[in-house]
């Protein structure tokens, strides 16, 4: 069951913050919802945001400049947090990369964070279904974009469930987790040593081995001056290449100057809006 803790009318539609209990986590959850005016008639498309490190379901609705773009195409936004919170788990708040605001969107296999840390299932399984069972989005015009930990999780989440999913893209991704520091550290963490169980949650090693590209192009957009990229966190050259070894149509635009954080993602939000609409509303 759904608790609406806020309502806030925006750009002719409303914007909601809601409350759960999370079957697959086991704790409550939070996640924000806009909904632009053409709900109010019936089911809308509906666009999944993952956020990164450290954000939660506000971030998005609060600094990315999405809502007028969605209420221009008539699409829902639905951004949930980033992971559980109050697990109780030693460490979970030791460090900004790790634990607490730092799912990565897998579904953890070690201990202690088996049971709780469960983002993949919670999002592929349980909030799809609550989204489209309980508010008026359509369940088959489903898309999924995300930043740079979120971005990671978009292109995962949707190149493992095309039908779920049907359009993908990401804002400077975390785009080979397997090889960068963040992704080392989340997935010993969260999967254990044996690297063959990461291979699920990379989208790099995801994409060179799709047996079909997806119908649509992935649009990726990177900043240049992206400190994180600099540290070679991101590496979109690694996914660039895998897209070429699969036939995978990929939209990769580097932006000179523009870093990592908000502003660079609502320089480019319109695109995003209007490539995910193109490809819902067709
Ligand atoms: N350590 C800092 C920086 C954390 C940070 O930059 N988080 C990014 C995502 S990084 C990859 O997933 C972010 O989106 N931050 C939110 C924002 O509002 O910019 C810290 O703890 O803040």
């Amino acid at each position: 069951m759904l608790e609406l803790l806020s309502e806030h009318r925006t750009f002719g539609g409303v914007q909601r913050f809601y409350r759960h209990e999370s079957k697959e986590i086991g704790l409550p959850m939070r996640f924000s919802v806009f909904l632009p005016a053409e709900a109010e008639q019936g089911a809308v498309p509906g666009l999944f945001y993952l956020a990164g490190l450290t954000c939660t379901e506000e971030t998005f609705p609060t600094k990315a400049g999405a809502q007028r773009y969605a209420a221009e195409h008539g699409l829902a936004l639905i951004a949930p947090d980033t992971s559980p919170r109050g697990a109780g788990i030693a460490g979970e708040d030791e460090s900004w990369d790790f634990g607490t605001g730092a799912g990565f969107y897998v579904d953890a296999t070690r201990e202690p964070w088996a049971g709780r840390y469960r983002m993949y299932s919670y999002l592929v399984r349980e909030l799809v279904a609550l989204v489209t069972g309980e508010l008026p989005v359509d369940r088959q015009r489903l898309g999924i974009f995300g930043h740079s930990m979120g971005g990671h999780g978009a292109l995962t989440l949707g190149l493992r469930n095309p039908e779920l999913f049907r359009s993908i893209s990401a804002f400077a991704p975390i785009a080979a987790p397997s090889r960068c520091p963040w992704g080392e550290k989340a997935f010993s963490g969260y999967l254990g040593e044996d690297r063959d169980a990461w291979r699920r949650y990379d989208a790099s090693e995801l994409v060179a081995r799709l047996s079909r590209p997806l119908p649509h192009p992935i649009l990726v957009d990177q900043g240049e001056a992206d400190s994180f990229l600099a540290d070679r966190q991101l590496l979109p050259e690694a996914f660039e290449a895998a897209c070429k070894e699969s036939g995978q149509s990929l939209t990769l635009r580097r932006h000179p100057g523009y870093d990592h954080g908000y502003y660079f993602i609502a320089s480019f939000m319109a695109d995003h809006i209007a490539h995910h609409a193109a490809i819902l509303k067709a």
